[in-house]
Parts: structure tokens; sequence; C-alpha cells
């Protein structure tokens, strides 16, 4: 699936405000996944006005989105409520809004495309590692046979389980107070192999597991995990099906971005680094140091992906396994312009 293109609308269209909504998407500036804010995050708030079809990146910058609705008089309603004024449910930042058009596919641009790396080694990120089969086919076979006979939470495009504290997507956080239980015992080969990495400087009693099973298309918005919702070393098994996992480091990425009063930065911050990996099932992706802290992970919403020339289809079903540590006190890494706990 190609993702769909939105341009802002040039001046000579009807300005915003004015008599009739002249399109279902919104161009929304001063919010993204660079301060922190996920596509998910954002398609909540908006989904008050009416049905969210989609949360796309405007450009590179991942601070400017196109929230795009399925009728305009949603899409109407929400940029007279939200535009201009600050919104406390995406940590207070003031939403610059206006109407925005699709773009006709000959005027896409191709550039979207990262290559993609089938070794973490090519992709020169710190503290990211790539572990390949690291369970074995029959673990595999018995690992979804175990997560197939608990009952799955249906959201939007995917279905989760949570394991040891659960996952509130609204907050993109876990409530310390409310633990579930310990982790299951079919991960329990899975923590100890874990244990035995060598090298890692960071607390390995791992104490949240989330299950996600994504149908063939179905990716995930660009996004960091909280800093203070989990520790250091992120552990995420794919099994059933591949993926392809990009990573985003914007160059404007910071909770205290400054922005101008209209909510667009100047052009040469309009950047990001992107790069792309191939996770095989049976694959264990570590994310620890600059790597959990500084990038963005994101996957895809594509049916069919491109690896060194050669055309993939995505298997009917991805289920991963995301191993965390909650955190228990606020996160003090060395990486506070992306961190919500040294955020000013
Ligand atoms: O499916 C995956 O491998 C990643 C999941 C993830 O990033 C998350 O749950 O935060
Ligand atoms: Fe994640």
């Amino acid at each position: 699936m190609v993702q769909p293109r939105f341009v802002r609308p040039t001046p000579s269209m009807p300005s915003p405000g004015t008599g009739e909504p002249n399109s279902s998407n919104l161009y929304v500036a001063n919010c993204g996944p660079a301060v922190g804010l996920s596509h998910d995050a954002i398609a909540a708030v908006f989904s008050a006005f009416g049905e969210v079809k989609g949360v796309y990146a405007a450009d590179d910058s991942g601070v400017r989105v196109i929230v795009s609705f399925a009728d305009p008089f949603s899409a109407k309603s929400a940029l007279e409520a939200l535009g201009g004024r600050p919104c406390p449910d995406l940590d207070g930042r003031t939403l610059h809004i206006r109407y925005s058009v699709l773009q006709l596919p000959s005027q896409t641009q191709v550039s979207d495309c990262v290559p993609v790396s089938l070794a973490d080694s090519d992709l020169n990120i710190p503290g990211l590692f790539l572990l390949p089969d690291f369970v074995t086919a029959e673990e595999e076979q018995q690992l979804l046979a175990a997560v197939d006979a608990q009952p799955w939470i249906g959201l939007a495009k995917r279905r989760v389980q949570h394991y040891g504290y659960e996952f509130c997507y609204g907050t993109r956080n876990v409530d310390t107070k409310k633990r579930l239980g310990e982790l299951p015992s079919f991960v329990s080969p899975i923590l100890e192999r874990i244990s035995l990495l060598p090298n890692l400087d960071c607390d390995l009693n791992l104490d949240q597991l989330t299950v996600n099973e994504y149908p063939s298309g179905v990716g995930l918005s660009p996004h960091i995990d909280t800093h203070s919702a989990f520790e250091d070393c992120i552990f995420s098994l794919s099994l059933a099906g591949p993926c392809i996992m990009e990573f985003r480091r914007y160059s404007v990425s910071t909770w205290k971005v400054a922005s101008t009063n209209d909510g667009e930065e100047k052009s040469d911050h309009d950047t990001c680094i992107k790069k792309a990996l191939y996770l095989p099932p049976r694959s264990m992706l570590l994310l620890s140091g600059e790597a959990r802290y500084a990038w963005n992970h994101y996957i895809p919403h594509h049916k069919i992906d491109k690896v060194k020339e050669k055309v993939i289809r995505r298997s009917p079903r991805r289920v991963s396994f995301t191993l965390r540590k909650v955190r228990k006190y606020p996160c003090s890494c060395k990486y506070s312009q992306y961190c919500d706990s040294q955020k000013q």
C-alpha cells in the first residue's frame, strides 16, 4: 500500500474558518513523534471530532502531520476547536492547523523508500543489535500456540496482549501501581536466554511483556518507547513473519523545541536520518542506549517490502513479543532532548 501524500493548501485555496470546510484532511503543525507525540496519540485526540482514517507524517520534520478524517465536517470541527490554542492532551502544545489536500499519484515523490539492511552493523546505530535465530522453529510454534490460547485485546488495526503491567496507549505509559502479575511461564526460556547475553549494562529483570499481532500491511507509527515508562534495553522478538523496521533520528527532536508563531520550523530543520532493517522471524531485536533513547522506531504500513532489490510480500501475520523493565524512578539518560522525565 502506498501511503497517501497530502500537501498544505496554497494561499489561493479557501482559507480555514470561513464558510464551508474544503477538505477532510488537516495539516497540523507543532506536534508529532519528534516531540514525543505518536501518531496514535494524535489520532486519539482528533477522533473526538469524528472518524479519523489515518495520521501521516506531513514531511520529514517529525513535527508536522496530516490528520485525515472520514468527512470534511469533522475536519472543520477539529480545526475550529483545536487550532491556535494549547492542547492539554498533546502536552499543552499549541497546534497550528490548516486544511490540506490529497496530492495526485503523478505528483507523488517516491523518495520515501529507505534502503533495507540485513545486518545490524550496516545501520551503525549505537546500541542496536539484531540476534537472528534467537528461538528455534519449534519454540516459535509453541510461543504462538501459547498466546493464541490467551484472550487478545482488539485495537483499531492490530491485536495485543499485556503481561506484568498493562501498557496504556493513551499515555504511552504503565501504571506501576497496577501489577497484573508475573510474566507467563511460556516466556521463561526467552528470559533465561536474555539473562545470558554478554556485556549488557542494564537491568534484565524484565517484568513487562506486550504481544503484538500485526495482520499483513499493518505497521506501527514512529515512536520512542516512553523514557519514564521503561528502563534501558528493550527486546523485541519477531515470530510468524518478518517485518521491516525503520529507525528515524529527527534533527528537531526535542521536548523543548522552539517554534515560530505559526508553528513552522525553519527548513534546515526539516530533516531526519532514516535507516531500515529487515527483522526475520525468530530474530530478537535489542534496542539499548542511543538506539533506545534517541531513535524513533517505526514499522511502515506496507503489504509489500523491497529488500535488496527483492520484493517481499508480508506474511499474513507477524507476532512480536516486546519485553521491557518498568521504570520506578524518573529517567536520567543523557538524551534529555528526547526524555519526558527531563522535560522542562
Ligand atoms: O512489534 C515490534 O517489534 C515493536 C513493538 C513496539 O515498538 C512497541 O510495542 O513499543
Ligand atoms: Fe516501541
